[in-house]
């Protein structure tokens, strides 16, 4: 049975933003996406980042994925700074460090499941080759989707594909796990069944950074950062009782 290897809450935060902004060119004009945002996240934590359409939140998540860089400002994950390395050394990082769910699954088409999951540790050249379809079998098994394995995306269902998705994300064993609006694009029973399992590998110690819009996606956060044109504007605890 799979289960996550990341460590429980820890005093060192996972993530590290520190005055970034990001701008973007638009002719002559720039187009400030993101000013002087400072977040920290720990070990163990879901945060969900919100906003309206616009506000940041995509980019937030591309700069803490490797996917894009600050204009100025420090981006550390897992003791990296990201603005250190070479577009090389990122890709390499990106591909071990972090896994990523998007709202439209991007599972390689001509790919079976369990290929889909098995391709992030081919090319991180990470555990021998049996190692790495044991790996991928126990992962799809865990989110409810090993009976798929052999299937390609366009005959699973939505929710196949999304549980698929995330299967590939953990590939690595990645120390930060990064969706953007996952449930965006599945039924409310697929959603919550997918929160659920997100939800159990945070309890296992996963870090989760998550945007939304979803109230019930919200509400199972533990924490919520809420973005307005490219700023945070609101820090908002969860209280556990
Ligand atoms: N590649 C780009 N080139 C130019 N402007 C961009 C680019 N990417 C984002 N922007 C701009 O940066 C700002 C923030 O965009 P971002 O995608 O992060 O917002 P968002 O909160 O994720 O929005 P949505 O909820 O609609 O996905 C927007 O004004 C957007 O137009």
């Amino acid at each position: 049975m799979y289960r996550s290897t990341a460590q429980p809450l820890s005093p060192e935060p996972v993530i590290r933003l520190r005055g970034v902004n990001k701008t973007y060119a638009e002719g002559s004009a720039r187009c400030i996406a993101l000013a002087d945002v400072d977040l920290q996240v720990f070990g163990g934590e879901f945060v969900a980042i919100t906003g309206k359409s616009g506000s940041g939140k995509s980019t937030v998540l591309n700069l803490l994925g490797g996917l894009d860089r600050p204009s100025a400002g420090e981006v550390w994950v897992d003791g990296q700074a990201l603005q250190a390395l070479s577009e090389r050394a990122l890709a390499q990082w990106r591909g071990r460090s972090v896994g990523i769910v998007f709202q439209f699954f991007q599972l390689m088409p001509t790919l079976s499941a369990l290929e889909n999951v098995m391709l992030p540790m081919d090319l991180a050249g990470r555990w021998p080759a049996k190692e790495r379809r044991q790996r991928a079998q126990a992962l799809l098994d865990r989110l409810g989707v090993l009976p798929q394995s052999d299937k390609l995306p366009s005959t699973m269902s939505g929710g196949q594909q999304q549980r698929v998705a995330v299967a590939r994300a953990l590939a690595n064993a990645p120390a930060l796990l990064l969706a953007d609006e996952p449930t965006g694009n599945l039924d409310t029973h697929n959603a919550s069944a997918l929160l659920d399992l997100l939800g159990e590998l945070v309890a296992e110690g996963q870090t989760l950074v998550m945007v939304s819009h979803d109230p019930s996606v919200l509400r199972r956060a533990g924490r919520t950062v809420t973005l307005e044109d490219g700023r945070v504007i609101q820090r908002e605890e969860r209280c556990h009782v």
